[in-house]
């Protein structure tokens, strides 16, 4: 994409207002999903183009989206219309020719850029959110819970017809970075719990509202945060050399990710209250004995199997594969929001108390470790 990146107009004469209104179907025409990046330009380009540069107030903190593109909107400073839509034209027609040009190439060519913690990937109609931190067992910090956030909602608006999250290296994921605790000035302490839950609230409130197949490719051990989201997947394929475990107790923590409501139904109330209470971890076949997982694969042939089965079933009729998931989780929808909103409120008071804190110091000492 760097390839793409502005340049110049190309035409001397300069683009007219008939060149910047073809160029905008042409966008809608593209095959592939240019990425964040790209489509923040164009979208920044657009509207220097159409309404000058840009004069309103900045998006809150938590208005993900509307910040980034309030952002890159507000990076052209006081470039000129027309020469913003010349380079809205530029940028458009170099998308195309490598649209229309685009083969098979490798991964990495294929990678979204503007993600740091991530990697996310399109193909074959599937798109691939993989989180890319394996000398840290994948664990989450704050800035991995904004960029799934961003890859779900591009993901909600792409091409795709299936969502994977996965991870990279030997972990799915260890959960939530214990090190998102640390650092907090004496006295914020009540106000950081706040936005800790305020971003968990919005970060479930995306699985719960994701209109699209959610598929969880579990390449390995899974803690915490990774494992209570299930619940809000339609499949979860496991390697046999994944395990399952929510130490919430052990951490001075409470369920989330809506798992107090999941679980039980999932599993039934007593061997929910094993793995949600005592801490309880499942090896992958326990795990899908008890519905939580899908189906288990061998470790040697787990990639191989899975990804076969997932360009399959990319291949389903898209909009009637799309329509069936919704009818299946709409119904719980507004319950699942309300759990969200409880356990975060719950949570919140737990991260502020003795058992919680001395847990991740205990974590963070090396004196303790799952
Ligand atoms: C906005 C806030 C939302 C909060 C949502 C609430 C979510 C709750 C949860 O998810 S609770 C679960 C929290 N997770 C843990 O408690 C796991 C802690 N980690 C461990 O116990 C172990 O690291 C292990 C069992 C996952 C792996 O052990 P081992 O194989 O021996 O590897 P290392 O311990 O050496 O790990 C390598 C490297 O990664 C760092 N690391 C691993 N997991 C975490 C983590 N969750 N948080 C922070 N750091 C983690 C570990 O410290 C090592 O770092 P180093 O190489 O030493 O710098």
């Amino acid at each position: 994409m760097q390839a793409l990146s502005l340049h110049m107009s190309k035409t001397a004469m300069g683009a007219s207002q008939k060149d910047f209104e073809s160029a905008m179907n042409q966008v809608k025409l593209l095959k592939k999903d240019p990425g964040n990046e790209v489509k923040l330009k164009l979208y920044a380009l657009y509207k220097q183009t159409t309404e000058g540069p840009c004069n309103t107030p900045r998006p809150g903190v938590f208005d993900l989206i509307n910040k980034a593109k309030w952002d890159a909107w507000n990076a052209l400073g006081n470039l000129p219309k027309e020469t913003a839509r010349q380079n809205y034209v530029d940028l458009v027609s170099d998308l195309s020719s490598s649209d229309s040009s685009s083969q098979v190439k490798p991964e990495a060519d294929r990678k979204q850029p503007g993600y740091e913690t991530l990697v996310v990937t399109s193909e074959d109609s599937i798109t691939k959110i993989m989180m890319n931190r394996p000398a840290k067992k994948n664990a989450l910090t704050i800035q991995m819970y904004r960029e799934i956030m961003l890859a779900l909602e591009a993901a909600s608006k792409d091409d795709s017809t299936i969502i994977v999250l996965t991870g990279n290296g030997d972990y799915y994921s260890s959960g939530n970075d214990l090190m998102n605790f640390m650092n907090i000035p004496p006295g914020e302490m009540e106000k950081e719990a706040k936005n800790g839950a305020i971003l968990l609230r919005d970060f479930v409130g995306c699985f719960i509202d994701f209109p699209k197949p959610l598929v969880a490719v579990i390449n390995g051990p899974a803690i915490g945060i990774s494992v209570t989201i299930l619940g809000l997947f339609d499949l979860v394929y496991a390697s046999d050399r994944a395990t399952f475990h929510t130490p919430f107790t052990h951490l001075g923590q409470s369920p989330e990710g809506c798992s107090s409501y999941t679980f039980p139904k999932i599993m039934g109330q007593a061997k929910a209250a094993e793995m949600l209470m005592f801490g309880k971890k499942l090896t992958a076949r326990e795990a899908c004995a008890q519905g939580l997982v899908t189906e288990v694969f061998p470790d040697s042939t787990f990639q191989k199997e899975v990804w076969t089965r997932l360009k399959a079933y990319s291949k389903l009729p898209r909009n009637t594969l799309h329509i069936s998931k919704q009818s299946i989780r709409n119904l719980e929808k507004e319950k699942l929001h309300a759990v969200n909103a409880e356990e975060n409120s719950v949570l919140q008071e737990r991260w502020l108390s003795d058992e919680c804190i001395n847990a991740v110091m205990s974590f963070l000492s090396r004196k303790a470790k799952l």
